[in-house]
């Protein structure tokens, strides 16, 4: 697995920090949820465990429809209304069982959910006029967060416009911006990029990179995309078709950003075609392969 350069500077000019010590675990998950009619439940994921014990980038792919969201929702917490989840199982995080949302977890969707009426700056600033963040961190010292991370998101010159007067691509970094300012320990991070243009989501990508040396943290990212996730991971996770277990794993050595050469890589064009195998494969999950290229 590539190790976070603790010591690196980002492509942003800042320093970049020591990763925090981080653990998130599934541990024989199961998620069933009401039929329509009500008069049954399907089960959408079935005994899954997963451990992730460092920061790192992960990726989750799987099959449209398999559970990808409802595994990445239990992981930080968020319940559907009417729902117990997960069904059965534990959600750890550092070693401790958690019900609910966790302090240190925060969560990017494909829809960003930028507030119209506030600038970019007040956007991002957002979190801090809430309970939590109110009381756990000082005004100066979140307003200089703020600052900070907007320029390094790109985004300083822009920070007095609304969400209506940004491209799609600038509201995801907004979104990314007030996820990142909480300086979490855990990013759970839903398609983030998927509603954008090619350029575009290469660019995120490249950002996501920039803001995760300068500041390391366990990143979960869910993507129906093999070549992001070939781009982006450390390791990647292929969940199986419905019910979701565990089809495929490995974890990727080369350092980001990934060259156009080892992307066009024998062994590298091998793996996407084994992942997309896997995701095209009407059958359940067969266990657990580990491998590195
Ligand atoms: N609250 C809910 N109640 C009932 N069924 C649900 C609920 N949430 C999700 N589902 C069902 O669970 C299954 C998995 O949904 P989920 O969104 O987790 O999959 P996904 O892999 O993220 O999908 P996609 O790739 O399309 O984004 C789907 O069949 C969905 O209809």
């Amino acid at each position: 697995m590539s190790t976070p350069a603790s010591a690196a500077t980002s492509a942003t000019g800042s320093a970049a920090t020591a990763p925090a010590a981080v653990s998130l675990e599934l541990r024989e998950i199961v998620q069933e949820y009401p039929t329509a009619d009500g008069k049954g439940v399907t089960r959408v994921v079935d005994s899954l465990s997963l451990r992730y014990d460092r920061p790192g980038i992960n990726m989750l792919l799987g099959p449209s429809g398999c559970g990808k969201s409802t595994v990445l929702r239990m992981m930080g917490g968020v319940r559907p209304i009417g729902v117990a989840t997960p069904t059965s199982g534990t959600v750890l995080i550092d070693g401790a069982p958690c019900v609910g949302a966790h302090d240190d977890s925060v969560m990017v969707f494909q829809r960003y959910a930028n507030r119209p009426d506030l600038s970019v700056w007040d956007n991002v600033a957002f979190p801090f006029r809430l309970g939590l963040w109110r009381k756990r961190v000082a005004k100066a010292q979140w307003s200089a967060r703020v600052d900070d991370i907007l320029k390094a998101v790109g985004l300083w010159e822009h920070r007095a416009l609304r969400p209506a007067q940004l491209s799609g691509g600038q509201n995801q970094r907004v979104a990314l911006a007030r996820a990142l300012v909480l300086e979490p320990r855990i990013l759970l991070m839903d398609e983030p990029f998927a509603a954008l243009d090619a350029q575009t989501r290469v660019e995120m990508q490249q950002l996501l990179n920039d803001l995760y040396v300068r500041r390391p943290c366990l990143i979960v990212f869910v993507t129906h995309d093999v070549i992001e996730a070939l781009a982006l991971g450390d390791r990647v996770t292929v969940l199986s078709t419905q019910p979701a277990r565990i089809a495929d794993e490995f974890t990727i050595d080369e350092p980001r950003p990934r060259s156009a050469t080892w992307q066009r890589a024998t062994d590298t064009v091998k793996l996407e075609e084994r992942v997309l195998n896997q995701l095209h494969a009407k059958s359940a999950g067969r266990g657990t392969v580990a491998v590195s290229i």
